[in-house]
């Protein structure tokens, strides 16, 4: 009896319907109103305008009525655990931050700590419609635990830095090696792993290399900060005699997949690098205007033919986790500097939330679109709502007038971990009170 039950848990597969709904595929149509959306087990196998006749069958039905559905976003850059630290260190430029307020309150984190702040940033994101995320964090182990227990999908990485003894070095990149050949693939495949050297002015070229080499034995892509302030440029050319771009291509990394986060402050050689080598960036709006850190020249990169994808960053320079806010911004400040309207309309600023994102972190053309044979990662807006009205452009209302608030329900991988705007497989109360707690110990200590 019981091998029996154990075959029927493997061979069935669940199966659910949309009906009715208006659906955004990214996939470069119009919006299809009016359709229908067929999930059998983690994949979309049918999405069409007409009904989906059979292969609707035995299949749970969900009313589409009102609500907009469209690829799950993708956070490429973050370090979630910060979410303790929101509201903790505002108005201040990166190394002032880091140095005198952000790394003497990290020293004291423990696991826990970060635990906790993970499952905060967990339920923020889930419920303004990321469902994947990149975390580059130390206890990178309670991060994993985090997205196998949320339902989420994340690419994730042991970060290091570098300003310590060769020793401690060693230590460190044993341990983004043991991690990564603990967790890699894990979570029924929705959890992979980068090899993360903090940045160039943290890491010396030795131990960058020590890395390229590991993601090579290991088959993995690289992932880094880089050429983030005007300043860290400046340090790399009086260190190394080059900028952070050419460094990094002379110390290897990008004979590697890589996704690099911010790139603020490139030159049209650099950018033209980036392209040849087929580096992604994680483009950063927010923490990058609210560092002061200046604004990183997106329609260029787009342009030159660079992946640009969007990173919240951590939620102490954000200060949330809301990627729509990011897509928001993407159009807007982009106008801004350059005096042209359509340096980044709003589908594109949406690709870069969406389609983009999945090509800078899952090389398997899976997330990123909603189409038959791709992952279940879709978001549902409720957009019967003022902002929504009338129905001249929902892509413009998504992206000028909408936000992450409009998240109603949420899937990954074909589950159901959003509903009703709350999120059905963690508590969302008991981690909010924990999270508090938790920054209560830690600034209760300095
Ligand atoms: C080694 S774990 C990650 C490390 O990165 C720090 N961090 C957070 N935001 C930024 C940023 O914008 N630039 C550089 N480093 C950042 C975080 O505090 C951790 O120490
Ligand atoms: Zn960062």
């Amino acid at each position: 009896m019981l091998i029996i039950w154990k075959r029927m848990r493997i061979t069935m597969t669940t199966k659910w319907w949309i009906e009715g709904g208006t659906f955004l595929t990214m996939d470069d149509g119009q919006p299809i109103v009016n359709g229908h959306l067929v999930v059998e087990g983690s994949r979309i196998v049918y999405l069409a305008e007409a009904h989906p006749g059979a292969l609707a069958d035995g299949a749970e039905r969900i009313s589409g009525s009102g609500l907009l559905f469209m690829p799950g976003l993708i956070n490429t850059h973050g370090h979630a655990a910060m979410t303790l630290l929101r509201g903790y260190a505002d108005d201040m430029v990166l190394q002032d931050w880091l140095q005198n307020k952000i790394w003497p309150l990290e020293a004291r984190f423990t696991a826990e700590d970060v635990r906790a702040g993970a499952a905060l940033a967990a339920v923020e994101m889930l419920k303004r419609g990321t469902t994947a995320f990149v975390d580059m964090y130390d206890h990178m182990d309670e991060v994993a635990q985090v997205v196998e227990q949320a339902g989420l999908r994340g690419v994730l990485a042991r970060g290091v830095i570098g300003l310590c003894s060769e020793a401690e070095q060693r230590a460190k990149l044993e341990d983004a090696i043991r991690f990564a050949r603990d967790w890699h693939g894990k979570a029924d495949g929705r959890i992979r792993v980068m090899m993360s050297p903090h940045a160039p002015y943290t890491c010396p070229p030795a131990f960058i290399e020590q890395f390229v080499q590991a993601a090579h034995d290991l088959d993995l892509p690289m992932h880094t900060h880089m050429s983030e302030t005007a300043a860290e440029v400046e340090q790399n050319v009086r260190d190394y005699g080059v900028r952070p771009v050419e460094h990094l291509d002379r110390l290897g990394m990008f004979s590697r997949p890589t996704l690099v986060a911010h790139a603020v402050h490139l030159n049209d050689d650099e950018i033209a690098l980036l392209a040849e080598r087929g580096v992604a960036v994680s483009h950063n709006p927010a923490s990058n205007l609210k560092l002061a850190s200046g604004v990183a020249r997106v329609p260029d990169m787009l342009r030159a033919g660079v992946t640009v994808s969007l990173g919240t960053d951590g939620a102490a320079s954000n200060n949330n986790l809301d990627v729509f806010d990011e897509i928001r911004l993407t159009a807007l400040i982009h106008k801004g500097v350059s005096g042209d309207p359509t340096a980044v309309p709003a589908y594109e600023a949406l690709k870069l939330g969406t389609v983009y994102g999945a090509k800078a972190i899952w090389q398997s053309d899976e997330i990123g679109s909603l189409k038959p044979g791709m992952r279940a990662d879709i978001v549902a807006l409720d957009i019967d709502q003022p902002h929504y009205y009338p129905r001249t452009d929902l892509i413009s209302h998504l992206v000028y007038a909408g936000n992450g608030r409009d998240v109603k329900h949420v899937w990954v991988d074909g589950v159901q971990v959003v509903r009703n705007r709350t999120c059905t497989r963690l508590d969302e109360e008991r981690i909010a009170a924990e999270a508090a707690a938790r920054f209560e110990r830690l600034s209760s200590a300095t």
